[in-house]
């Protein structure tokens, strides 16, 4: 579903950010990317979705076909993301938002309005991400976990194939994380949804991703199942910590925590 072949980016001519990147993800599959803070996680999203701002080499790959070979409606109804950034206008209510995710599917015609069925398409998703209740309030006025719900169903109703998430959950508290990350888990495995996400959580990841990449300083430094990859050294390497690894106890995948400072000594 997506081929990545030694893509490198930047932001500004000669200073790659990304270097020689190369990664496939399946369809299907749901793919986690991790790494420290600055080590190019976004930018690899960019440089997917949004490489016109970007110095950049190498070939991306979306369902078989150059990333550019899109147009920007054909894009928008393959592929989705849910980024960090709230770009969104603020006197927009919760359906009006959710809805400008059914735009790709409208035609180009001047008469052309939203159907009866991209209403209930928006509907839908506003159920499942848990917005129904606020549907008619103001954006503007949602706390960040509520407005990063809105913009999941903004980005689900868009129908992708592919669908990016940049710290999904970032501003959700612990029901709300596992909540998403479980409709998430439910659209990969009953519609054969394909997710790449980027995820500070190391737990999180492990528990539902089928592979997970790290990445530090731009560069790809390993790629497989938790069990391999979410290794004491390994993590000490990328992220300059010590961190433990222990088995969850029903999943038995590894889960990584810390020793805190204070009782080493
Ligand atoms: N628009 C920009 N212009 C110039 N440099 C940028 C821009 N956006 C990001 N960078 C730089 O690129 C590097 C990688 O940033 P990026 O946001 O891709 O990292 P990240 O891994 O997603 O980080 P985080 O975990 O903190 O979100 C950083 O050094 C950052 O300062």
């Amino acid at each position: 579903m997506l081929k990545v072949c030694n893509v490198s980016a930047g932001y500004r001519k000669g200073r790659p950010i990304l270097e020689d990147v190369s990664l496939e993800v399946e369809k299907g599959e749901f793919y986690a990317l991790l790494g420290p803070n600055g080590s190019g996680k976004t930018t690899f999203i960019k440089a997917i979705l949004d490489s016109k701002h970007l110095y950049m080499s190498g070939n991306v790959e979306i369902a078989g076909k150059s990333a550019h070979q899109y147009n920007t409606e054909e894009l928008a109804r393959m592929t989705a993301v849910l980024s960090q950034e709230h770009a969104v206008s603020l006197d927009f209510t919760v359906e009006q938002i959710v809805l400008l995710g059914r735009y790709p599917y409208q035609g180009k015609g001047l008469f052309n309005t939203y159907k009866k069925e991209d209403y209930a398409i928006v509907d839908e998703c506003l159920e499942k991400t848990n917005c129904l209740p606020f549907k008619h309030k103001y954006f503007q006025d949602l706390s960040g976990g509520e407005k990063q719900r809105v913009l999941l169903a903004k980005a689900l109703a868009q129908s992708p194939r592919l669908l990016f998430l940049d710290e999904p959950t970032n501003h959700l508290d612990i029901k709300h994380s596992i909540e998403l990350l479980n409709l998430l888990k439910e659209l990969q495995l009953k519609n054969g949804l394909t997710i790449v996400a980027i995820l500070h959580d190391l737990n999180l990841a492990s528990l539902y991703a089928d592979r997970l990449a790290l990445l530090k300083d731009g560069k790809k430094i390993a790629e497989g199942e938790a069990n391999l990859l979410l290794d004491e050294s390994l993590l000490k390497s990328v992220y300059g910590v010590e961190l433990v690894s222990s088995l969850h106890p029903v999943m038995g995948k590894p889960q990584i925590s810390f020793i805190p400072e204070y009782v080493k000594n």
